[in-house]
């Protein structure tokens, strides 16, 4: 599937009947990159777990291209071209790598697992390890892996640089913005590293208690050192 414009209107959403996010509204066109930004505990797991319809929706609409994705369980939603990466790290503990990556292919041939093994080859060092015996940092790539097996049109990629190094960091936000300037993927990212955060994105949403409160391009935020200070208390550049 190619890359789909996200479009998000009026969401609100919560656990049961606890609110948590209040009428929020962007859109990301095909190709696109946007990164959510926000203190700890403002709702920004929140917000993708809602496009993926893991969360209790309370009113709005998601949109992937032209199709409404609101009134759809998790599962139909991934089939309709959502991809979502989790902060919990989703590996089949039982699986081995290389079994952990087929169950991302789809049915489409083996031959397409080079394409992540080149990316990660780490992965393809352990290919035969159990998901068990991964560290963090290669059970981080190896969620990421499959979820890019699928050929996500829209991915949704939570803290994705958590425990890995420096090094892979840059390789793995290299290919991504490949992915999505070739037009395979439009991409969300949640990041706690702000300076890659704004590197890797065009467009920036800041969130704060569940409400957005600042939309903008990545190069204002940046040139605005005292807008990062008062939304998230951190200097940077
Ligand atoms: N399963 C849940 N049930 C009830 N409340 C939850 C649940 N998960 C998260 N929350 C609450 O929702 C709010 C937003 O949490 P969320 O994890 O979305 O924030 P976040 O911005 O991603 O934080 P962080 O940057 O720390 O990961 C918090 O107050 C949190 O306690």
């Amino acid at each position: 599937m190619p890359a789909a414009r996200l479009e998000v209107e009026r969401l609100s959403a919560g656990y049961g009947s606890v609110s948590i996010l209040s009428e929020i509204g962007f859109a990301v066109p095909a190709g696109g990159r946007l990164t959510v930004l926000g203190r700890n505990g403002v709702g920004k797991t929140t917000l993708l777990a809602t496009l993926m319809g893991l969360t209790t929706h309370k009113g709005g609409t998601v949109r992937i291209g032209e199709r409404e994705v609101t009134g759809l369980k998790t599962y139909a939603r991934a089939a309709a071209g959502l991809g979502y990466v989790p902060q919990t790290r989703d590996v089949f503990r039982s699986l081995t790598v290389e079994e952990n990556l087929f169950t991302g292919l789809k049915g489409r041939p083996r031959s397409e697992l080079e394409f992540v093994y080149a990316m990660f080859p780490r992965l393809a060092e352990r290919r035969n390890h159990g998901g068990m015996q991964l560290s963090g940092g290669e059970q981080q790539m190896l969620s990421l892996a499959r979820t890019l097996l699928g050929k996500p049109s829209v991915l949704l990629l939570d803290e994705p640089l958590e425990g890995l190094a420096p090094v892979i960091c840059d390789q793995l936000m290299a290919t991504i913005i490949k992915l999505a300037e070739s037009g395979e993927m439009t991409v969300v990212l949640v990041e706690q590293q702000i300076e890659r955060a704004l590197d890797f994105a065009d467009d920036v949403l800041v969130v704060e208690r569940g409400r957005i409160v600042w939309r903008g391009q990545a190069a204002e935020f940046r040139a605005d050192r005292e807008l990062a200070d008062r939304l998230l208390g951190v200097g940077i550049g």
